[in-house]
């Protein structure tokens, strides 16, 4: 960066050796400039600074005053002569000086600082108004809100409604009215409408009322109403500031062209100082932002401040004349930029004819106005940004740096008052007429380099604008953007589609809807599926760019959503100190969390029962009620609670933030529309999976027959809700629901964010009757930081897919099933004699044939059926077996060796026959298939003999 050149030559050449430099507003009347360049630190007096330094007002410098004089021509002189209503000099912060009426009347029509005049002004409007109120009487309307999100842009205002009632007999009427003109336009809108989007002009102020009325007598139902001002959204000033990241030169290493300054300086005609000085206690009061810059910018009107500027004459000295008065305040730089206590915002880039303007707002760290512009203009880094740079300190006593942007016009707007002993004062030449037009001038609205939409423009951002913002966050990003120029048009669309979407998805919790992430997802998808089509790598790089920004900015809106989810489960009492929603790596959604440790035996979470939701509940929720009454049918608790989760509205819902934590969707081959061929599926699933597809649609064919507006899709989402999340309950009987197969499930808000782990676990949660809530106790020890875990019941990998949608990698829940047919087969091979009496006696003991991941050998009850297939025709004759199977004596060692030996042949033979079955499989069901093979070689592993050290020292 070249940053020094000629900077001395300011402090040693001052080229105007006439010009004055002095303190006359200065408590302590000290002189020199506020801050001496570190490389020339005693070479300030000869600008004169030191020469003139009293109070011209006072009489006590003759020299300075008549110095004033000379640039004495204006309106306001009077105030500047000796006259009876002006006060002595007030003590600072003291009370205001009274004003006569003309004084007043004079300041209100003539002042010069805007502070006064606003002040005044405002004071005044809100009496007119405060006396309007009182004339107008109150109109009550009994009318419901109606709940309408806006979207505002500089030139569109998006406003989205929801339905108010279920009814179809009404309509929308909107009124809407620019404030200016007085100019009204009345549309409606039927009842299946949920949005309307205005052309607006920006900067302008409309007033919009959305009524919902009935159709037929116009009775006001529910309404909505705001004054609504056309200006930047984030993501156009995001693209503006590219703009002007574009304008800015850079030099031949890509640095911005900047100088290095030391002090700010504000130009503004005499009066305005001497207004200050006797009327505000020489405190530079901020005040409103003026029109100047682009209308719709996010300052105008909206936040307080003082203009200084630090662009010096190409020779580095500062400016001898300007536009906006012939008195020049400089103060030190630090003051107004010290990174420490200030935050710097881009809030403007606009020209008026050809000198382009950037205004940068600088904020006291916390103060109102920060907060107000962290949440609506885009933060720049002190250290990077090209328009006004610092650089720290080398060593511990050294000073900032600062440099400026000398292709552009940098504005400094800061945002706090200023006294007028912090500065000294200079006289320059004021060059037209000496200030600057009151209520700021109208920007260039024509100019291609600084409007986001010229006219005659399309209003897309341009690839090279898109490809700015990503740089960004990602400086690779630049440089091979600038290489690589051959970017698909439909491609460059949909990212820059894309780009629009993310960022105004940024703008507020508003637009967190459900709705919006989907087509936010979607055009993720669809931006992803073109990049693959378009293989460059500047298409790569925009797209993972742009995916990491989605993943950030989807957590960040989880851990939104999350927060009024905790607060609506602590509203409701639910207590879980020590505990947290996180997200665990990997995709399993969210868990929770022990932030501090548990001892066994302590309730981790506990919530009143009655918070359960289980049939009951809903039976007696007024809405359903209504509804089931009508359709005259009782249903059976999983029909209840999926109509239940299928008919609750995400934003209307008294579960609302409970069902936005709720997954959007599941992994499960259901959920996915994938149909397993049944003949493919392990034993050990096969049943589930049946059951599971009958359900589903026996469900969904009920549900939509009864209640026709709801969707499949709608309840196949709310089954999953159900089925993944539901716990065993025993519910009391209800009159309202069928409970010919019982009633046993609850879905329970936070206790089903646990998830499942069937070795880890340390969560078992119970229904405490007595206590009339429902609690998760610890059952060992949770250390601070583990996630807690519950175990949803032994299930294979196969089961937890199909039931939960997620396999775990080392699932001791494998097992295999061996049904009586393959058993009697294996026993055959095997050379077991099975007779129809075996087979009967066998259906009678009716013991499961499993083998299972964990088990060391075959379990007793495959071992058992084997024995019984071993029993001699005597032995099973008259019930006899029932005393040789289930007797608690030891079996004799012969049967028991015999057991083994057929065991073993008949495990090697299953083995082999579902080796056999994975081949034949296909790709999707395979794994099902490898993970039984598995639990076979763990059974059949457990009848070799372990061979004993010395064996192994002989066989090798
Ligand atoms: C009762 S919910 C548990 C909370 C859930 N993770 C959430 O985000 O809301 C059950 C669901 O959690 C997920 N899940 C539970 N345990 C899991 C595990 N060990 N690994 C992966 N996913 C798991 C599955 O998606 C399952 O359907």
């Amino acid at each position: 960066m070249s940053f020094n050149h000629g900077w001395g030559s300011w402090y040693n050449n001052n080229p105007n050796p006439n010009s004055q430099s002095w303190r006359p507003y200065a408590n302590n009347q000290g002189g020199g400039p506020m801050r001496q360049h570190p490389m020339h630190p005693h070479q300030q007096t000869g600008n004169g600074w030191l020469d003139v330094l009293s109070n011209p007002y006072f009489s006590r410098n003759i020299q300075a005053r008549n110095h004033m004089a000379n640039y004495e021509r204006n309106r306001m002189h009077h105030f500047n002569q000796p006259q009876p209503s002006v006060p002595q000099r007030p003590i600072l912060k003291g009370p205001q000086p009274q004003m006569n009426d003309f004084v007043r009347q004079t300041l209100i029509n003539n002042a010069h600082v805007p502070g006064l005049r606003t002040g005044l002004q405002m004071r005044h409007a809100m009496k007119q108004r405060a006396q309007a109120r009182e004339q107008i009487p109150e109109k009550r309307v009994q009318a419901i809100p109606l709940i309408v999100n806006c979207h505002i842009f500089s030139e569109k205002i998006e406003l989205r409604w929801q339905r108010p009632t279920a009814r179809k007999d009404i309509k929308y009427i909107i009124i809407y009215e620019h404030i200016k003109t007085k100019k009204m336009t009345t549309i409606e809108e039927p009842s299946t409408s949920i949005h309307r989007d205005f052309q607006v002009t920006a900067g302008e102020v409309y007033k919009f009322d959305v009524n919902c009325v009935a159709e037929d007598n116009g009775f006001l139902i529910a309404s909505w109403s705001r004054e609504i001002r056309a200006e930047f959204s984030y993501s156009e000033q995001k693209r503006l500031l590219q703009k002007c990241y574009q304008f800015v030169k850079r030099g031949m290493n890509g640095d911005p062209l900047m100088h290095e300054f030391c002090v700010l300086y504000r130009c503004k005609p005499k009066v305005y100082w001497d207004e200050i000085h006797h009327y505000c206690n020489d405190v530079m009061q901020k005040y409103i932002k003026d029109d100047n810059g682009q209308p719709g910018n996010l300052i105008n009107g909206k936040i307080n401040g003082l203009f200084f500027s630090a662009r010096l004459n190409p020779d580095l000295t500062l400016p001898q004349c300007s536009p906006f008065g012939n008195v020049q305040m400089i103060i030190d730089a630090f003051l107004i930029l010290n990174p420490d206590i200030h935050n710097f915002y881009f809030a403007d880039f606009y020209c008026n004819k050809s000198i382009h303007y950037v205004t940068i707002v600088i904020c006291v760290i916390d103060s109102e106005t920060d907060k107000y512009c962290r949440e609506k203009l885009v933060k720049l880094n002190p250290l990077s940004n090209p328009f006004v740079r610092l650089i720290p300190p080398t060593d511990r006593y050294g000073k900032w740096r600062f440099y400026i942007n000398y292709t552009l016009w940098v504005e400094v707007y800061y945002t706090e008052d200023m006294q007028l002993d912090k500065g000294q004062f200079s006289a320059i030449m004021a060059t037209g007429a000496g200030t600057s037009k009151i209520g700021g001038l109208p920007n260039n609205k024509r100019c291609p380099l600084c409007n986001l939409y010229p006219p005659g423009e399309k209003k897309m951002i341009t690839v090279e604008e898109a490809s700015r913002e990503l740089a960004d966050t990602d400086s690779t990003m630049a440089t091979i953007l600038r290489e690589d120029k051959q970017i698909d048009s439909e491609v460059a669309d949909t990212l820059l589609y894309l780009i629009d979407r993310v960022e105004e998805c940024c703008l507020s919790a508003e637009e967190l809807t459900e709705k919006l992430d989907k087509n936010l997802m979607e055009a993720v998808e669809e931006m992803n599926k073109a990049v693959t089509r378009n293989k460059t790598s500047v298409l790569a790089s925009i797209a993972k760019n742009l995916n990491d920004f989605v993943t950030g900015f989807n957590k960040r809106r989880d851990a939104l959503i999350q927060k009024e989810f905790i607060k609506w489960c602590k509203a409701r009492d639910y207590k879980f100190d020590g505990l947290e929603i996180t997200c665990p790596p990997g995709n399993c959604g969210n868990g929770i969390y022990a932030t501090k440790a548990f001892r066994t035996g302590r309730p981790i979470i506990a919530l009143p029962e009655h918070d359960m939701i289980n049939s009951a509940l809903v039976v007696d929720l007024p809405f359903y009620r209504k509804k089931l009454a009508k359709i005259n049918e009782k249903l059976k608790p999983m029909e209840i609670l999926t109509m239940f989760f299928s008919f609750e509205d995400f934003e209307q819902s008294a579960w609302s933030p409970y069902l936005k934590v709720l997954p959007k969707e599941f992994d499960t081959p259901a959920f996915k529309g994938i149909d397993y061929d049944v003949n493919t599926l392990p034993l050990s699933i096969r049943k589930y999976w049946i059951d599971q597809k009958k359900e589903i649609s026996d469900i969904s064919e009920k549900l939509r027959r009864l209640f026709p507006e709801l969707t499949h899709n709608k309840i196949l989402w709310a089954w999953h809700v159900v089925n993944t999340r539901c716990i065993f309950v025993e519910n009391e009987e209800h009159d309202n629901v069928d409970n010919s197969d019982g009633d046993t499930i609850a879905v329970i808000p936070f206790v089903d964010m646990l998830n499942h782990d069937p070795e880890k676990y340390q969560g078992v949660a119970m229904h405490e009757k007595r206590n009339g809530r429902y609690i998760v106790q610890a059952k060992r020890q949770i250390m601070e930081g583990e996630q807690v875990f519950v175990c949803y019941g032994a299930h294979d990998n196969a089961r937890l897919l199909v039931e939960y949608g997620f396999t775990l990698p080392h699932n001791l829940g494998a097992k295999v099933l061996i049904p009586q047919e393959v058993l009697l087969t294996l026993a055959k091979i095997a050379g077991i004699q099975v007779t129809r009496e075996h087979e009967m006696v066998l259906e009678e003991v009716s013991l499961p044939g499993h083998l299972y991941a964990t088990d060391e050998g075959p379990s007793w009850s495959l071992r058992t059926n084997v024995r019984v297939m071993l029993l001699e025709h005597w032995q099973m004759a008259n019930g006899r077996w029932k005393k040789i199977i289930y007797s608690h004596d030891p079996i004799d060692e012969e049967v028991d060796k015999q057991i083994d030996e057929k065991l073993e042949i008949m495990l090697k033979e299953l083995r082999n026959g579902v080796i056999e079955k994975t081949k034949k499989m296909p790709k999707e069901v395979q794994w099902m298939w490898e993970e039984q093979v598995k639990v076979c070689d763990v059974a059949v592993a457990s009848f070799e003999k372990p061979t004993t050290p010395s064996e192994e020292k002989t066989e090798s």
